[in-house]
């Protein structure tokens, strides 16, 4: 375990009094902790030992993270919030609902040309770039895709089932057999919306029926693919990922759903910001997914699923899914494992299981995670308008360097 933590040296009162005598205003003895050196401020420092929760971690440095699965989107979205994730991440799997899709590796090269030239001057961030796969979707493109070196994974929207996702899949099984078959001879994994379309199924149930009808025949008719269940939502989806065979069947997991339950989406009024695709689930199912991350499992790894919309096309009688989340997330999942506490597991979910599973190496880098406030802004503007980040306006405990510490 490479994670370095700081820690406080204030130590625990041997005989603890009652809290809420200590609790009762007395000037003298008030207790302050200065943000940064973390060293008491006044002589009730023997006193003040008592009321303090356990020492807290106050930095961490662990290895850079990568983001496996991002929307970086094109023009002057992608200009505005590409230095979100280059600041923070290494590397991100870049997904390809654009409009129109990046359905070809010629397309994908353009693409990743695109990204490239968006960096900010001096970024080592890397685009991993992914085909959007179609009922048309041909063998031989996914032989080419390997061998471009810059395609990493083949992306599979149910046509109909979220953004941009009109041209995917109608039938897995039965469309796309033989290009399933040429990715598991080219080691290339699966990316998977897990969401059925059928309208009669019901919203918060189309990630377990989606486990049921595709994603376990699809297993068992293809053990030997790769596939990445994105953004698991469900106590179903643990079950099924924990089922599989590792290094088979991993899962990619958003601040959103590890922090959210549904409530969120109707606290005092509709909140439009708080929603995306798949939807925020009851609590027994984001219990289950802070469980299942911060259980150490190697299956689980960080991918933000962060979705930038203009705030006009949020805010609107029909309004986009997707949570704009880039700039916040690592604060996020850092927030998650405290209060789980599992800090010790953050790093390999941030920067280990996810390059593991896709047989790249893990990033030399580090980043350094620092317990001090910071506002998040209420937006971000870009060419044509503004974004509402995940988090706009609130105050978050994690600040990340903007700089790797080598
Ligand atoms: N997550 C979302 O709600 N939206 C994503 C698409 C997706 O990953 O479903 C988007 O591209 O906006």
């Amino acid at each position: 375990m490479q994670i370095a933590i700081t820690t406080t040296t204030v130590s625990a009162h041997p005989h603890p009094k009652p809290l809420v005598s200590l609790l009762r205003p007395s000037p003298p003895h008030r207790v302050r902790i200065h943000p940064f050196s973390h060293r008491l401020s006044t002589t009730a420092s023997a006193m003040a030992s008592s009321v303090l929760p356990p020492p807290q971690q106050q930095q961490l440095t662990i290895t850079r993270p990568d983001d496996w699965h991002l929307h970086l989107r094109d023009g002057e979205v992608l200009a505005a919030v590409l230095p979100h994730s280059a600041r923070h991440f290494q590397r991100s799997i870049v997904m390809p609902n654009l409009k129109p899709p990046v359905t070809t590796t010629a397309r994908a090269l353009e693409y990743r040309e695109e990204i490239l030239r968006a960096l900010p001057p001096g970024s080592s961030f890397t685009p991993l770039m992914t085909l959007y796969l179609t009922d048309t979707t041909s063998p031989e493109e996914i032989k080419i895709a390997r061998k471009s070196g810059v395609v990493f994974a083949v992306k599979l929207y149910p046509a109909g089932a979220t953004t941009n996702s009109q041209d995917g899949v109608t039938d897995i099984l039965g469309k796309c057999l033989p290009v399933l078959e040429e990715m598991v001879r080219q080691g290339m994994p699966l990316l998977v919306h897990g969401e059925v379309t059928d309208p009669h199924v019901d919203t918060f149930d189309r990630e377990k029926v989606f486990i049921e009808r595709i994603l376990a025949p699809l297993v068992q008719k293809l053990p030997q693919l790769k596939i990445v269940m994105e953004h698991i939502t469900t106590m179903d989806a643990v079950n099924f990922v924990e089922s599989c065979k590792e290094g088979h069947v991993a899962a990619t997991v958003t601040p959103q759903h590890l922090l959210l339950n549904r409530n969120a989406l109707f606290q005092g009024g509709l909140q439009p910001h708080n929603y995306c695709l798949p939807v925020l689930k009851r609590e027994t199912h984001r219990q289950a997914i802070v469980s299942a991350v911060t259980s150490g499992s190697r299956q689980y790894f960080l991918g933000t699923d962060s979705a930038p919309h203009d705030k006009r096309m949020k805010e609107c009688s029909c309004g986009c899914a997707g949570i704009y989340s880039a700039p916040v997330a690592l604060s996020l999942y850092a927030k998650v494992f405290e209060q789980a506490g599992a800090l010790d597991k953050l790093e390999a979910f941030t920067s280990f299981n996810g390059p593991d599973f896709y047989g790249l190496p893990r990033n030399n880098s580090k980043i350094v995670l620092r317990r001090s406030g910071w506002k998040v802004p209420a937006t971000y503007a870009y060419g044509a308008g503004v974004i509402v980040p995940m988090s706009s306006g609130n105050t978050l405990e994690w600040l990340p360097s903007d700089q790797p510490e080598e």
